[in-house]
């Protein structure tokens, strides 16, 4: 008898129920640390139990990866809750990630934010394999530069009208710059991804329309603003820090709890997970109306993603079984996503940049004007080859805020990279923002400088080809990179012709960025405008 009990903490427990305890813990601890053991000769802070390396995250914010690349060198672990990620921070390895290692790198990981989020997870950005490749290629045929440049009037007819009410501000008064730039690529990618006029330019707040959708005098009839606001509200709401839903922590804590939580908290009215929930529903239901009408249309015309995407589907076998109703909403919706918060960030950092830095200002100003008379509308072809210092300057104020600072992906098989045997699974970011900031390619790397980018300058030369990526790398790299260049120097043509920008002293310096699955600036980009 005495055999068989021991005698814990003052407890009686038998031998079995001991073993059964200790397995369990046994099971626990592989769950938490398993992840971690697979890649634990890659260098690496302390590990906080559970949390990970997100305090670390809360203490430097974006600039988390910089702090660590200084200390661990070019290839590091971060572990982002429980999930241990590998930090590339060199452009030779990315490249070797990117490009010479694709074919055993070549999907993304999915953060816990997307997999919270089933609408999010149909776009290109998210699928894999053979799926990824065929709507990859598909995709590709439709930015042809002939269709690009046909889309040249449509996006200056939304620049103009978007940025009209600048004409009657007021020199003393406060216009959210920022606000004005998301409204105006949401509209344009609205209109090239769908064919809709969103109209959202019109409207007199972005906050206000992100506000009303909690709100009981939310319209229903208004199809356009309702459904913009959704977005919004779905986009806002991808969170990669401990901000986000209950579920989405849960899911950087111990994802095996993340989607039995989600379905029982997106029922409890009032919780985050039931907003995003009813958020992704009502969207996803909108995008489906509007894919089935379009569907049924004969006359559609080719003019939009989405027709042209149907298009295509019809006249090839293969893209009719991999572009199903579904996925052609997820990746129509994609294009609105994808193509509005980050063109719109870059612009509105380019304006702060520029007010900032008069001798930019003013080599700029000349190039524009240099152009032509005021109503001449650059061409396709004009704005490849006229405004070469637009160029520098767009490329430094990437550089300078990168939008994008991480770019995820995962190894499909066992592969070495930087010297580290990495599994089957491990999740592999490229360290963009790191980088965009290493003085060994950037001397002085804290300084606004768009003449470093001169083809003809020293500094440009001698540079790694891979130093700068703010579009990705290799056949995964963003493919809307030319459709949003088209776009940022369209709208730097109109607006530089007609209005210069100076800083509100309502804005705080530096300006706070926040970290959602691109980079936002948390107040806003406040500016006051002068008419030239
Ligand atoms: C300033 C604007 C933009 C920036 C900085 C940007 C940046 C990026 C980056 C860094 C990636 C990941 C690339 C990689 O893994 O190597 C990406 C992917 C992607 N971007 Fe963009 N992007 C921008 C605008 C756009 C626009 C306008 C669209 C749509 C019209 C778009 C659609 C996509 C899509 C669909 C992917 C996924 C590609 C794939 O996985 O095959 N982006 N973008």
């Amino acid at each position: 008898m005495e055999l068989q009990l021991l005698f814990t903490n003052g407890f009686l427990v038998s031998p079995s129920t001991l073993f059964t305890a200790l397995a369990m813990f046994a099971g626990v601890l592989s769950y938490l640390y398993g992840p971690y053991w697979r890649v634990r000769r890659v260098p690496g802070p302390p590990v906080f139990p559970l949390l990970g390396h997100l305090p670390l995250l809360a203490k430097y914010g974006p600039d988390v990866f910089s702090v660590l690349a200084k200390q661990y060198g070019p290839i590091f672990r971060f572990h982002m809750g429980r999930q241990p990620l590998i930090i590339v921070a060199d452009a030779e390895l990315c490249r070797e990630v990117g490009i010479e290692k694709f074919k055993d790198i070549n999907n993304r990981s999915i953060p816990s934010p997307i997999a919270a989020s089933p609408l999010h997870q149909k776009g290109l950005f998210f699928t894999r394999d053979a799926r990824w490749s065929t709507m990859r290629n598909t995709i590709l045929s439709l930015y042809q530069p002939s269709h690009l440049a046909s889309l040249v009037p449509t996006m200056q007819s939304f620049i103009e009208s978007a940025t009209q009410k600048l004409d009657s501000s007021k020199e003393t008064e406060d216009i959210t710059f920022s606000n004005l730039s998301l409204r105006l690529a949401t509209d344009v990618i609205g209109q090239a991804a769908f064919g809709v006029n969103f109209g959202l330019s019109k409207l007199e707040s972005i906050n206000e329309s992100i506000d009303k959708i909690d709100s009981k005098d939310n319209n229903d009839d208004d199809q356009v603003s309702d459904f913009i606001n959704q977005h919004i509200y779905s986009t806002t709401q991808l969170k990669m820090d401990l901000s986000g839903s209950l579920s989405i922590i849960l899911g950087l804590l111990a994802p095996i709890l993340q989607e039995p939580f989600r379905q029982v908290l997106k029922r409890i009215p009032g919780t985050m997970d039931w907003k995003v929930e009813r958020t992704n529903r009502k969207l996803s239901g909108r995008l489906d109306e509007i894919v089935v009408k379009r569907m049924k249309d004969s006359e559609r015309g080719s003019k939009d993603f989405l027709s042209l995407i149907m298009n295509a589907r019809e006249s090839e076998a293969v893209a009719k079984n991999v572009f199903t109703q579904d996925y052609i909403s997820a990746v129509t919706y994609e294009h609105l996503l994808a193509g509005s918060a980050t063109t719109s960030f870059t612009l509105s950092s380019i304006v702060y940049l520029v007010a900032g830095h008069p001798e930019v200002e003013r080599k700029l100003l000349a190039e524009v004007d240099g152009f032509g008379p005021p109503d001449q509308m650059p061409t396709a072809h004009d704005l490849q080859h006229k405004f070469p210092y637009i160029d520098q300057v767009i490329k430094e104020a990437m550089r300078f805020y990168l939008v994008s600072p991480l770019v995820a992906r995962e190894t499909s098989r066992e592969v070495e990279i930087g010297g580290y045997l990495l599994p089957k699974g491990t999740w592999v970011w490229l360290a963009l923002g790191v980088l965009a900031k290493d003085p060994n390619n950037f001397p002085e790397p804290d300084t606004f400088r768009p003449e470093r980018f001169d083809p003809d300058c020293n500094e440009e030369k001698q540079r790694h080809p891979y130093a700068f990526i703010p579009f990705g790398i290799g056949p995964r790299a963003c493919i809307g990179q030319k459709f949003s260049l088209q776009e940022l120097k369209l709208s730097l043509i109109h607006l530089y012709r007609k209005y210069v920008f100076r800083h509100s002293p309502n804005m705080e310096k530096p300006l706070a960025l926040g970290y959602g699955i691109v980079l936002n600036f948390k107040n806003g980009v406040k500016v006051r405008v002068v008419k030239r």
